[in-house]
C-alpha cells in the first residue's frame, strides 16, 4: 500500500479538527480515487446501455443524485463513443452535492438566470444544465482563455441551448448588476481534498499558498456580489479543508456583504460533516474526495439595471434562412444569427441573452447550428451534438465501433448505399457528428481540434 507523506502543517490541522478521525483519513490514501460519472439525462437515462462490461446491479449510486454512478473500474474513456457523444460527464461523485443545493433552493419548473463564475472544466455547469429548466439561462464563465474552450467544448457536447459560455474577470460581473437568481462560486483553492488524485495539489501547498487562496477567494466573492439579485443564491464550494476558505470566509460573507448563511438537508447515512456554516465531505467518510459546500442568500437591497449598454451582438435572420427552424424539435427556441452564424436560443431567454453578450466576452452562446452560404446551411457540430435537433431531418450512418473510433479519430470509412448530402454518424442511439455523404466517399466532418489522438481501439 502507497504510504502517503502530508505537509506536516496540513497533518497538524487535520488532526487538531474537531471530530476528525487522522487514522481513517491517512489511510484512505493509500487506497485508490473512486471512479464516478453523471448521466446525461436529456440523452440517456440508462447507465446500462453504456458501460456493459461494468454489470449492473454492481454499478452503485452516488447518493446525493440522481444521475451519478461509480464504475468499478476506469475505461478508456477516450476510446468510448458514448462519451465523446456527451452522453455522461466523468466527475468527482462528492462534488456531486450541488445537486442537493440547486433541488432545495430552486423549483426546477421555474425560468432562472444563473451563473457559474469559475467554470472550467465543465463539471457544475453541465450538472446545473441538467437540474435547470430549459428555459432558465445559464452563463457558464471561465477567466483563463485555454480553460474558456475546454470549457466551451464539453457544454457543446452536453448540448443545450440555453447557456452562453463567456472569458471574463469577476469583477466584470459589475455590468450585470442585480442579474443573477443563482450563482456558483466554484473557487480557485488549495486543493486539500484532491490530494489522493493529484499529486500536483500536494506538490504546491504550503500555508503560505493556501492564505493567498482565502484572499483571492474574498476577492472574487466581492467582485461578482452585485450581479447577484436581492434574495439570490450563492453557493460557494472549494475542494478543500482549509477553515480559511470554508467556514471563516462564509463568515466573513455573511458579514461583509450581509448575507444570511442558508442550511441543507443532509441525510446521516450520506457521511457528509456539517460544520458551522456549511457541509464538509472527508474521503473516509464518503466515497469520494474532500470537497465543501455553503448557501449565501443575499439580505441587502440590490438594485438591478435596466437590460441596456454594450453593443448589439446579433441580427435578424434573412427570410429564407427562417427555414431552418425545422431542423429543430421544439418551438421554444429561436434562431438568431451573429456574423455569418445561425445560432438557436431559448425564445424566453432572448432579450437576457443578447444583454450578457454585449457586455460581455462571449466564446458561445446557445447553440450554433451551423455557417449561412447563400443562405444555404452548413451544419455546425454543435447542432449534431444538440438536444434540440429534430434528427429525423438527416440520414443516419449506422458506424460499428471500429469505424466510430475512426470517424472521432477524424479517419475515414466508407460504407455501400448511403444516401447523399449531410449524414448524422450514429454510433448505437448516439450521434457522434457530420459527415457529407458524396458519391463514393465521405467527407468526415469532425472538428479537428476534437479528434482522438490517443493510440489503440
Ligand atoms: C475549482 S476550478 C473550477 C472547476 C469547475 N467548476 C468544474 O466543476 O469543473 C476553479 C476555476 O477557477 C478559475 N480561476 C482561477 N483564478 C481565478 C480568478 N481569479 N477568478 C475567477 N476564476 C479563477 C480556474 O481557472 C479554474 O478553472
Amino acid at each position: 500500500m502507497q504510504r502517503f507523506l502530508f505537509p506536516h502543517e496540513f497533518e497538524e490541522r487535520l488532526r487538531s479538527q474537531r471530530g476528525h478521525d487522522w487514522q481513517a483519513f491517512s489511510a484512505i490514501h493509500g487506497e485508490a480515487s473512486p471512479v464516478s460519472i453523471r448521466l446525461n439525462p436529456a440523452k440517456t437515462k440508462n447507465h446500462n446501455a453504456l458501460f456493459k462490461q461494468q454489470a449492473s446491479p454492481d454499478i452503485q449510486s452516488v447518493p446525493w443524485t440522481k444521475h451519478g454512478f461509480y464504475l468499478n473500474e476506469r475505461p478508456s474513456f477516450t476510446l468510448d463513443p458514448a462519451f465523446h457523444a456527451g452522453t455522461y460527464y466523468v466527475q468527482e461523485a462528492s462534488s456531486m452535492l450541488l445537486e442537493q443545493a440547486i433541488l432545495q433552493y430552486f423549483d426546477n419548473k421555474e425560468n432562472i438566470r444563473a451563473l457559474d463564475l469559475c467554470a472550467a472544466p465543465g463539471g457544475k455547469s453541465t450538472h446545473l444544465l441538467s437540474l435547470l429548466s430549459t428555459n432558465s439561462l445559464l452563463v457558464s464563465n471561465e477567466v483563463i482563455r485555454s480553460r474558456a474552450n475546454i470549457l466551451a467544448e464539453n457544454i457543446t457536447k452536453w448540448g443545450h441551448a440555453n447557456v452562453v459560455v463567456t472569458n471574463n474577470d469577476p469583477e466584470d460581473f459589475e455590468k450585470l448588476k442585480g442579474f443573477f437568481d443563482l450563482m456558483v462560486v466554484d473557487a480557485p483553492c488549495s486543493g486539500e481534498g484532491l490530494f489522493r488524485k493529484d499529486a500536483e495539489a500536494m506538490k504546491e501547498w504550503s500555508v503560505e499558498n493556501a492564505n493567498l487562496c482565502a484572499m483571492r477567494q474574498q476577492r472574487i466573492v466581492h467582485d461578482v456580489w452585485p450581479a447577484l439579485k436581492e434574495n439570490g443564491i450563492l453557493i460557494y464550494c472549494t475542494c478543500t479543508y482549509n477553515p480559511e476558505e470554508n467556514n471563516k470566509n462564509i463568515e466573513r460573507f455573511a458579514q461583509e456583504l450581509n448575507a444570511e448563511i442558508l442550511p441543507l438537508d443532509i441525510n446521516p447515512n450520506w457521511g457528509v460533516q456539517a460544520l458551522d456554516h456549511g457541509y464538509q465531505c472527508f474521503p473516509d467518510k464518503v466515497k469520494g474526495e474532500g470537497f465543501y459546500i455553503a448557501i449565501l442568500r443575499k439580505k441587502e437591497t440590490q438594485s438591478s439595471g435596466r437590460m441596456r449598454g454594450g453593443k448589439t451582438v446579433f441580427t435578424k435572420v434573412p427570410n429564407a434562412a427562417v427555414r431552418y427552424q425545422q431542423w429543430l424539435n421544439t418551438s421554444e427556441v429561436k434562431l438568431t444569427q451573429f456574423r455569418e452564424f445561425l445560432l438557436t436560443i431559448p425564445s424566453e431567454q432572448e432579450e437576457a441573452i443578447t444583454f450578457v453578450c454585449s457586455n460581455l466576452k462571449t466564446v458561445s452562446a446557445g447553440t450554433t447550428m451551423g455557417t449561412l452560404k447563400h443562405d444555404k446551411l452548413i451544419p455546425d457540430h454543435a447542432l449534431a451534438m444538440s438536444t434540440v435537433l429534430n434528427k429525423e431531418n438527416f440520414p443516419h450512418v449506422e458506424a460499428s465501433y471500429e469505424e466510430a473510433i475512426a470517424y472521432l479519430r477524424k479517419d475515414v470509412f466508407w460504407q455501400e448505399g448511403l444516401t447523399k448530402g449531410f449524414s448524422l454518424i450514429q454510433y448505437e442511439n448516439f450521434t457522434l457528428g457530420w459527415a457529407n455523404v458524396l458519391d463514393n466517399r465521405l467527407n468526415n466532418l469532425y472538428p479537428a481540434d476534437w479528434r482522438i489522438r490517443m493510440a489503440g481501439n
